[in-house]
C-alpha cells in the first residue's frame, strides 16, 4: 500500500495545510480518525514486509495526532458553550432588569449601569446600591437584583435577604486568608501560618424565603413537614415554597396550608433560586443531593436535617428543629461550601459546539461503569492535555471531596475533607494490580474518552442517578462548577466532618488496649 492509497480513502483525505492551518471540525477529525482505524484493520501486515510494517506505524501516528486535535477540538468546544450558556444567562438578567428599571422608573440610568457592568456590586434591601461586597470576603449579592413584588404587600419589594460570607479566625482579627499564599522573600520560600479557614455566613438582611425539601413516602417526614412549616409561618412570618406533591399532602391535612407556594414547571423553578434565602431539608443525604441537583446555578444555603439511615451530610437533629432554625435565622452560622463537578457529554455524533448536551452538575461523583455489559469497560483518561491512564475494569468514579466518603470510599478511594479542593479518581475493581486511586488539583479538566475499539458502550450516572450512554467516540467532560452547595454545620466544617466519620461509618473503631499485660520495665 502506498501513501496514495491512504489520501484516497474518502474521510481521511486531510491535507498536511489543513492540519497545520487547525482549518477542520472536530467531525471531519473524528471521520478521519475513523478512517484511519478501518485502514489499519484492512492493512495486510504480515511477515516480513518492512515497509508494510513501517507505514502501519506512520498510519498509527497520524491516528494518535488526529485523535490529539480532535480532543483539543472538543474541549474547546466545551468550553465555548458553557461561555454562550453564562452570557444567554447575564442577557436575561440584563433584560429583566432594563424592565423593572423601565416599569418602576425607580433606578436611574447610573445605577443600571453598575449593576449591569458589576454584577458583586451589592444591593441593599431598598435597591440602592450599598457597596462592593466582593472586596471582603466572598461575594453573594447579584441575587438581590431580582426582586420581586410581595403578593400579600404590593408596596413592599419582595428581595433575597442578604448575606455575606467571610473566613473565621482564630483570635487575632488579622485577614489571615490574603497572605496565605507563598512568600519568596530575600530567597527563602515560606509559607503563612494558617489560623482556620471556617467560613461563617452573616445575614444583613433577615432571610424571607424558605423552600422546604422531603424525602417522599415518610409518614415521619411527612408529620414533620406540616409542624415546621406550620411554625415557620406562625412564628416567623416566613413565605415558604414546597413540592407540588408536598402541596397536595399538606392541603389534605388543613387548608391552613394554603398560603404555602410551589412551582409549575422546570423554567419557573429556574427562578427560584432568586426568591429563595434557605433551603430546610428532611431526609437523608439523597434528599440533600436531591436539593443541589435541583439548582442547576447558584445555590442557597441549606439546612440539613436528619430523617435518614445515615445521615452523612445531615448533621442537624429533627427533634430540635425549632432551636436550629431560630439560630441559623440569626445567625452568624458555620457554613461547608462543597464543590460540585460540571459533566457534560460530548457525543461523537455531534458536529457543531452548540450541540452539546445541557452540562450536569454532580455533588458526589460522576460513575463511568460497564453497567449491564459483562466486557470489562475500556475508558482513555485525559487531565488536561496529558494521557492519564486507560481504565480496564468495572468503570471510573469522579467523585468530589464531598463524595469521597460515598461511592469512592466504597471503591477504595480515600475519605477527603470536603473543604478541600480536589477531584477523586477512583478506579472500581481495576484489572490490574498497581492502579491505586488519585486525588487530583480542583482546577484540571478531566476527559474520559470511549475509544472506537471499545468492545462496549460505557454508562455516566450522575449521583446514582440519570444514566446516560457512552458509546464508541462519546465522550466525558468534567471540570469543577462555579456553583458549590453551603451546607450549615451543626459545630463547624470539620467537627460534623469528624463526627460523621465516626458516627456514621465507625472509623477506626477498636476496643483500647488494656493495660494489663504490660511488662515492668
Ligand atoms: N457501593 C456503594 O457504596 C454505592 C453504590 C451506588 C451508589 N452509591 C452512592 O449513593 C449515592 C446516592 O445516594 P442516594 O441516597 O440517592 O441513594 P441510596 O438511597 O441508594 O443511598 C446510598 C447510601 O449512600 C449514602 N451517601 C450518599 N451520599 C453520601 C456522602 N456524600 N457521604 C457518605 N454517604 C453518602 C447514603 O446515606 C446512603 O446510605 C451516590 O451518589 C453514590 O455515592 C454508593
Ligand atoms: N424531594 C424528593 N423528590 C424525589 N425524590 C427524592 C426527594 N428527596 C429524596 N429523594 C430520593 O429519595 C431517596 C431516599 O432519600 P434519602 O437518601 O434522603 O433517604 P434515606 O434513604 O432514608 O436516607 P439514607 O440515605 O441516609 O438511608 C433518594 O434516592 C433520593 O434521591
Amino acid at each position: 500500500m502506498s501513501p496514495s492509497q491512504f489520501s484516497s480513502a474518502g474521510e481521511a483525505n486531510i491535507s498536511t495545510t489543513q492540519l497545520e492551518n487547525g482549518f477542520i471540525d472536530s467531525a471531519s477529525l473524528v471521520n478521519s480518525e475513523k478512517a484511519v482505524h478501518e485502514l489499519l484493520q484492512q492493512t495486510p501486515v504480515h511477515g516480513t514486509d518492512d515497509h508494510l510494517i513501517e507505514f502501519s506505524e506512520a498510519l498509527r501516528t497520524v491516528a494518535k495526532a488526529l485523535r490529539r486535535a480532535a480532543e483539543g477540538k472538543a474541549s474547546a468546544q466545551a468550553e465555548a458553550a458553557e461561555w454562550k450558556r453564562k452570557y444567554e444567562i447575564e442577557k436575561s438578567r440584563n433584560q429583566l432588569l432594563k424592565q423593572k428599571g423601565n416599569s418602576s422608573g425607580g433606578h436611574n440610568g447610573d445605577s443600571h449601569c453598575g449593576c449591569i457592568e458589576s454584577l458583586g456590586n451589592g444591593y441593599t434591601t431598598n435597591g440602592h446600591i450599598n457597596r462592593c461586597c466582593g472586596k471582603e470576603g466572598i461575594c453573594c449579592e447579584e441575587v438581590l437584583l431580582d426582586g420581586e413584588a410581595d403578593p400579600r404587600n404590593h408596596n413592599k419589594m419582595m428581595r433575597k435577604a442578604s448575606f455575606k460570607l467571610s473566613w473565621m479566625c482564630k483570635g487575632e482579627k488579622s485577614d489571615q486568608h490574603k497572605h496565605d499564599i507563598v512568600s519568596f522573600e530575600k530567597g527563602d520560600i515560606t509559607t503563612a501560618s494558617r489560623s482556620s479557614k471556617q467560613i461563617s455566613l452573616k445575614w444583613e438582611t433577615p432571610p424571607q424565603t424558605v423552600l422546604v425539601l422531603t424525602k417522599p413516602n415518610s409518614t415521619t417526614v411527612r408529620v414533620l413537614c406540616a409542624d415546621m412549616v406550620r411554625w415557620l409561618r406562625e412564628q416567623k412570618n416566613l413565605n415558604i415554597y414546597v413540592e407540588q406533591r408536598v402541596k397536595e399532602e399538606l392541603l389534605s391535612n388543613s387548608c391552613f396550608f394554603k398560603f404555602v407556594e410551589t412551582w409549575g414547571d422546570d423554567r419557573e423553578f429556574l427562578d427560584l433560586h432568586t426568591k429563595v434565602d434557605l433551603v430546610v431539608t428532611l431526609g437523608g443525604d439523597g434528599t440533600v443531593l436531591w436539593a443541589a441537583s435541583m439548582f442547576k446555578g447558584p445555590v442557597p444555603p441549606i439546612v440539613p436535617f436528619s430523617l435518614g439511615s445515615l445521615g452523612f451530610m445531615t448533621p442537624f437533629y429533627s427533634e430540635r428543629y425549632q432551636e436550629c432554625l431560630d439560630s441559623v435565622m440569626k445567625g452568624p452560622i458555620s457554613i461547608t461550601l462543597r464543590h460540585r463537578l460540571q459533566c457534560r457529554v460530548i457525543r461523537d455524533k455531534a458536529k457543531h459546539e452548540y450541540e452539546a448536551e445541557e452540562p450536569i452538575l454532580v455533588l458526589n461523583e460522576v460513575t463511568i461503569d460497564r453497567g449491564i455489559s459483562s466486557y470489562l469497560t475500556n475508558l482513555e483518561c485525559y487531565c488536561d492535555s496529558s494521557f492519564v491512564t486507560r481504565v480496564q475494569g468495572d468503570g471510573l468514579i469522579l467523585s468530589t471531596t464531598s463524595g469521597s466518603t460515598a461511592y469512592s470510599l466504597a471503591a477504595g478511594g480515600s475519605m477527603v475533607h470536603p473543604q478541600v479542593p480536589g477531584i477523586l479518581f477512583t478506579p472500581i475493581c481495576p484489572h490490574s494490580l498497581s492502579f491505586r486511586p488519585l486525588i487530583l488539583p480542583e482546577h484540571v479538566t478531566i476527559r474520559i474518552q470511549v475509544p472506537f475499539n471499545s468492545r462496549s458502550p460505557a454508562w455516566a450516572s450522575f449521583d446514582g442517578k440519570d444514566r446516560k450512554q457512552l458509546a464508541a467516540g462519546d465522550a466525558l467532560v468534567c471540570s469543577m462548577a462555579a456553583w458549590p452547595v453551603p451546607t450549615a454545620c451543626l459545630e463547624d466544617s470539620t467537627g460534623d466532618f469528624l463526627r460523621s466519620i465516626q458516627d456514621g461509618l465507625h472509623w477506626n473503631q477498636r476496643k483500647t488496649q488494656s493495660s494489663d499485660g504490660l511488662r515492668d520495665l
